[in-house]
């Protein structure tokens, strides 16, 4: 792996403190174009509140976060999406009453508005059909394009949250657990997703995980919380087996 020369997405010193506890404690790190970054550590590691300062959900009691050497820090989650961070929450960015294919297509439609792409806000229903169609094949959902969200099974719902976040086509990519609830025939279709987004090599991407065959099968690169710090980063086969890790994480039997 050749990182970019310039990180699109960076923390510098971040820490967010809940009371007296430091959820995130001076995290500095650099997240590179072309490289997918997973996020590990023990339970109440800081993970998901690392991402929610990243995404914006939640704000820094200090640090910087960079997006293209731009400091976003003071920006809200919804500006850092129209900027390029685009995350797959966990179910609670869909629309439970419209049709699979009406959520895709607000997010296109969201996409168009922002005006980088070659569809503009006056694009035809036809166009935004077709392009909420062609996502929706990427997950394999083309056949639940009218069924409504609500009645979706947990891992469709996954599924069309990643078909949302690809809709986007956001710079950084971010993906909360991504299989986590899904069944065994399911899980493939989200891997080999996300394998896919990898290979094109311009994505930024971030995932928070705890299965270590997801991990391994995905990671350039390996970042370790503990207690809120930063504790490893490096390639996966180090990171793995550092002392700290077999510790801090792997000591206790894998999270398969
Ligand atoms: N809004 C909040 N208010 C108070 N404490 C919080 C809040 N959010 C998170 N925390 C605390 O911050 C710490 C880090 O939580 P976080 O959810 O980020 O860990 P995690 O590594 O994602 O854990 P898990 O793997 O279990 O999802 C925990 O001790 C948690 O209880």
């Amino acid at each position: 792996m050749t990182p970019a020369a310039m990180p699109s997405l960076s923390t510098r010193e971040l820490s967010i403190r809940f009371g007296g506890h430091v959820a995130v404690n001076q995290v500095t790190a650099d997240f590179y174009p072309g490289t997918l970054t997973v996020i590990v550590g023990p339970n109440g590691a800081g993970k998901t509140t690392y991402f929610n300062l990243m995404s914006g959900q939640l704000p820094a009691t200090s640090g910087t976060v960079l997006l293209d050497g731009a400091d976003i820090t003071r920006h809200g989650a919804a500006k850092r999406t129209a900027l390029g961070i685009g995350r797959a929450f966990q179910l609670t960015n869909l629309f439970p009453h419209l049709t699979v294919s009406e959520n895709v297509r607000l997010a296109v439609q969201s996409r168009a508005r922002i005006g980088m792409n070659m569809f503009s806000r006056w694009s035809s229903h036809t166009d935004l059909i077709v392009r909420a169609d062609h996502y929706l094949e990427r997950v394999s959902m083309a056949g639940r394009r009218d069924t409504r969200v609500a009645a979706l099974s947990h891992g469709d719902k996954r599924k069309l949250e990643v078909a949302i976040l690809l809709a986007l086509e956001p710079a950084v990519m971010m993906f909360d657990e991504p299989t986590a609830g899904m069944s065994v025939d399911e899980v493939p279709v989200v891997l080999d997703l996300i394998h896919q987004v990898k290979a094109e090599r311009n994505k930024t991407i971030l995932l928070v995980e705890h299965k270590m065959d997801v991990v391994r099968s995905l990671a350039d690169r390996i970042i370790v919380l503990h207690n809120g710090a930063l504790v490893a980063d490096g390639n996966p086969a180090e990171v793995m087996a550092s002392a700290i890790v077999q510790e801090a994480y792997l000591g206790t039997p894998e999270h398969a």
